[in-house]
């Protein structure tokens, strides 16, 4: 099937479906649509029955045998080699030819040249048969129009021609006989007539099930969409914009036994802003919640490795999970994350401290593979560090390097 659908053509494709297409034709952009979605059944559909009818026109020589026996031999060379013969090598090229509407006059040529054929035979034939040997022709018409199941148009197109050739051909009998050749031909204008109204229902259903089909595509691809857009939301802080403490307990999970598996470092900084309470009591909690989203998007910008993650781990305490990542390095983005939030230099007249809104930083890392270690130890040690860090005098990381590493 071809690419997603534009908000156009999905409006395109509820207003077709509503105002109906009884004659058979899409607008524009849809039709083209339609042509290349279906082009390959149809292709494989013209195949088959180009093989059909190849094989249904060899059987006709039993009848000629029996009609027109004058013309055995001329039937056997134009039917099989003529006909059968052209038809398959048509059905070779048949796949290359791209256009709709040219695939299948290629197709309804061969089929006026089946009718030719049989109208040869019986202008030729000397036989008192030949006139009423014509209702052959609605055989000819019949295999076309129920098998080759080209669009509806271009058969009545098709069966057009094929009623005409039948006509000039009845002038051309050097003594028609009309009494015959009259309800011969209303054979066949009943048999066009009937499978030609088969084709118009099969096209017409054909039609509409490929515009359900799209509408439900359609509506398969906004679900996707909105469950994804759910997913999202549910692993994210609504008000910071970082993953939440439920999607980072799920993750952590996940990286922990990674690291267990391949004994890699597993680092944890736990980060609290600074006399918190006295910034909202200063200025408010609407000012106190910008303050929180300024400090995520500092943490976001100073943390951007792939595979570490930052969250929101409950009220003014973030969390960040760094993955192989050495202890000299934790430290320092830890550090980072310290000196970017100061340098946001949000005023924070109530903190006895700089006079602007700060963060301390407890830091945990160990090697998974540790006999030791689990990832609720991890964060314990880290939250421990973090009371050290403010206990210490806030605005600072704690455990320095040589402790970490040790
Ligand atoms: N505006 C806002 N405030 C929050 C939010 N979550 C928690 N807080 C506030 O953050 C403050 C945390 O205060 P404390 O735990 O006493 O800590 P602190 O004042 O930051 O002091 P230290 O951590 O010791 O530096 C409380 O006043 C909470 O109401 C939030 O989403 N928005």
């Amino acid at each position: 099937m071809a690419a997603e659908l534009s908000a156009g053509a999905a409006l395109q494709v509820e207003q077709t479906l509503a105002e109906r297409f009884r004659w058979l034709v899409f607008p524009r952009e849809l039709e083209a649509r339609y042509a290349q979605d279906t082009s390959r059944t149809r292709i494989q559909q013209l195949r088959q029955a180009g093989y059909a009818i190849a094989g249904l026109i060899n059987l006709f020589l039993v009848s000629d045998h029996a009609m027109v026996p004058d013309r055995f031999e001329d039937a056997l060379w134009l039917r099989t080699l003529g006909f059968t013969g052209l038809t398959l090598l048509g059905l070779q090229v048949l796949g290359h030819i791209h256009q709709v509407l040219s695939r299948e006059l290629f197709v309804a040529s061969s089929a006026v040249l089946a009718s030719l054929i049989h109208i040869y035979l019986c202008l030729t034939s000397q036989s008192d048969n030949a006139q009423a040997y014509m209702v052959g022709l609605a055989m000819i018409i019949f295999y076309t129009n129920v098998f080759s199941r080209m669009r509806f148009w271009v058969v009545l197109a098709l069966n057009g021609v094929q009623m005409g050739l039948f006509a000039l051909a009845c002038v051309q009998f050097p003594n028609p006989h009309w009494q015959l050749l009259l309800p011969i031909g209303l054979v066949l204008g009943s048999t066009a007539t009937f499978t030609a109204y088969y084709l118009y229902s099969l096209e017409y259903e054909d039609r509409h099930n490929y515009l359900l089909s799209l509408r439900q595509r359609e509506l398969n691809s906004e679900l996707t969409i909105a469950n994804d857009e759910l997913e999202r939301v549910s692993r994210t802080d609504a008000l910071t914009q970082v993953a939440n403490r439920r999607h980072f307990d799920e993750f952590f999970a996940q990286v922990w036994s990674r690291a267990v598996h391949d004994n890699e470092r597993v680092s944890i900084l736990m980060l609290d802003v600074d006399h918190f309470k006295q910034y909202n009591d200063r200025y408010g909690h609407q000012a106190g919640d910008a303050c929180l989203e300024s400090v995520a998007q500092a943490l976001r910008q100073s943390v951007r490795r792939p595979g570490d993650l930052v969250a929101r781990y409950g009220g003014e305490e973030f969390i960040v999970l760094l993955y192989r990542t050495p202890a000299d390095q934790v430290q320092a983005a830890a550090e980072r994350v310290r000196a970017s939030v100061e340098a946001l230099a949000v005023p924070h007249e109530g903190s006895p401290l700089y006079g602007r809104v700060t963060v301390s930083l407890g830091v945990a890392s160990v090697q998974a593979g540790d006999r030791h270690a689990s990832p609720q130890r991890l964060i314990q040690q880290a939250d421990q560090a973090l009371y050290q860090a403010k206990n210490r005098g806030r605005n600072r990381v704690w455990p320095q390097v040589e402790e970490l590493v040790s």
